[in-house]
């Protein structure tokens, strides 16, 4: 299975070419109004026409309610949900049943006792996407550029594909890579010249770090077989 690549809070028509041109496997756009890179429904329908069926479209929303989220579905026609906030496991269950799309849901981590709630959530997530905790004071539980201890996932056995994310960048990817063995990274502040600014060439380095690091672990794993 080759390393699935995000990239998400896009927000421009050129940048969101440069992420599809260079090969993203998904794209994902931000719904929540404190962000940065929050987008209005107007802007979110035009981006998703553009991206035709070239990647996965993926909206992000944090503990949105159901008429947010139908407006979304609606206007957007995402591929996949990514839960950005507390969203208990019921309620994974019941947006499941009512939009009938695939769920991605982050899992703070901070320590390994973050780990503890995941197995709850795998059961019924079709993905896991750990990021780093966010400070208590933050602006947004995600999106801060800000990496966790990447060991924490090691040793773990989850028994479905998860996505790396939270701080991730064209220079630290091939590191983060070996070591939690993701089967998918997403990315935002990485790949900006400013919050919510995306950079056309740091999109491009940063999906070539990611096909350069995957390359590398492939002949590593045939190299030790
Ligand atoms: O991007 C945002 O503004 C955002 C807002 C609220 C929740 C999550 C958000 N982004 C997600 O956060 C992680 C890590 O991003 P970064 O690379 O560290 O900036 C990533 O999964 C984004 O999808």
């Amino acid at each position: 299975m080759s390393l699935i690549v995000k990239i998400c809070g896009l927000s421009e028509p050129e940048t969101l070419d440069a992420a599809l041109d260079a090969g993203a496997d998904m794209v994902g756009f931000v719904f929540f109004p404190p962000s940065p890179r929050h987008l209005s429904l107007e802007a979110a329908r035009d981006l998703g026409r553009r991206v035709k069926d070239r990647a996965g479209k993926v909206a992000l929303t944090v503990d949105a309610d159901d008429a947010t989220i139908a407006n979304i579905v609606e206007t957007l026609r995402p591929d996949w949900l990514q839960l950005h906030g507390r969203e208990s496991v019921a309620r994974i269950r019941d947006l499941k049943q009512q939009f009938g799309l695939p769920v991605m849901k982050a899992i703070p981590v901070e320590s390994r006792d973050d780990l503890a709630a995941v197995a709850g959530y795998a059961a019924v997530a079709d993905r896991i996407l750990f990021d780093a905790r966010a400070p208590k004071d933050a602006t947004r539980p995600g999106g801060l550029g800000v990496p966790f201890d990447w060991r924490i996932l090691e040793d773990l056995k989850l028994g479905k594909p998860f996505f790396l994310s939270g701080g991730l960048n064209a220079g630290n990817l091939a590191q983060a890579i070996n070591i939690a063995r993701p089967q998918g990274i997403d990315v935002s502040s990485g790949v900006e010249r400013a919050p919510g600014v995306k950079d056309a060439n740091m999109i491009r380095a940063f999906i070539g770090a990611a096909r350069g690091a995957e390359a590398s672990l492939h002949t590593a794993t045939a190299n030790a077989g």
